[in-house]
């Protein structure tokens, strides 16, 4: 693996290739929109234990029908995030993003199966299974006022980061505060898209093959935070190239 400079020197190549070719034709940009929006529901609710495959979630998503032997719970999921994504998109018309645009994109994302607990900041302590750095996590009672700090943090931090760097960290800061009850690990990856997004680079979508090695990089951002931003840069390349390839759009 390159270092990290390496690595975002990489993708600020390719990313003159990709905004080169802007705008996109509509048809272009709603067939993007689906693939991204199918890619990153299936995966993201797959690293968290969701069994729909990805063709049982587009199904789900786009003809709302249902798949025999799996649990509501998994198609609820599905429905809310592919929901969750819509919003998104809408959202990233801008690089702005709220605390109450965060709250509102938990809310509809877990609101088909966790009714009004959805967009809640939540009343308990919790604990990241598996982590060895559960203390820094934030205690309930903080919650409102680091989320406050985090949201009034971010265009400072959006103004002196490259974009891919802030995509991370805002990923990275959000799990520590980990102000819901659930649906940390989805609305985490879904803030670190919005970011991306809005600058106009592609999706992370993280395959649940690769869930150790994502975990792993979260872990170890505790001691070393550059650990997590260069896993996420080494994502982007790789979401880039993909991108490129699906476009046909030529070398720079
Ligand atoms: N060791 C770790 N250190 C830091 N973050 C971690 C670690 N392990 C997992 N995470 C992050 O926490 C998320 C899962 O958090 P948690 O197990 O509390 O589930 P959750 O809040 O219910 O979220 P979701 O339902 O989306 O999984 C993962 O998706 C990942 O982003």
């Amino acid at each position: 693996m390159d270092g990290i400079n390496q690595t975002l020197k990489k993708i600020d190549h390719n990313q003159i290739s990709i905004n080169q070719n802007r705008p996109l034709e509509q048809t272009q940009v709603k067939n993007l929109k689906n693939y991204f929006k199918i890619g990153l529901t299936y995966a993201s609710n797959a690293l968290e234990g969701n069994t729909l495959t990805e063709s049982e979630t587009k199904v789900v998503i786009e003809e709302g029908i249902t798949i025999g032997g799996k649990p509501l719970k998994d198609h609820l999921e599905a429905i809310g995030h592919a929901r969750a994504f819509d919003y998104l998109w809408e959202l990233a018309k801008s690089a702005d993003i709220t605390e109450n645009d965060i709250k509102e994109l938990h809310k509809i994302c877990f609101q088909p199966k966790d009714g009004a607990a959805a967009g809640q900041y939540r009343q308990v302590d919790v604990i990241i299974t598996g982590s060895h750095h559960n203390d820094k996590l934030s205690r309930h009672e903080d919650v409102p006022a680091h989320m406050r700090d985090f949201a009034a943090q971010l265009p400072e931090k959006r103004a002196r980061l490259h974009p891919v760097v802030y995509a991370a960290t805002l990923h990275r800061d959000f799990i520590y505060i980990h102000p819901f009850e659930d649906g940390n690990g989805r609305t985490a990856r879904l803030l670190m898209n919005h970011a991306l997004l809005a600058t106009g680079y592609p999706p992370v979508i993280i395959s649940p093959a690769f869930k150790h090695e994502y975990i792993q990089a979260l872990e170890k951002s505790h001691s070393n935070s550059q650990m997590f931003t260069h896993y996420i840069a080494e994502q982007v390349l790789q979401a880039q190239r993909d991108y490129i390839r699906l476009l046909h759009l030529p070398p720079v």
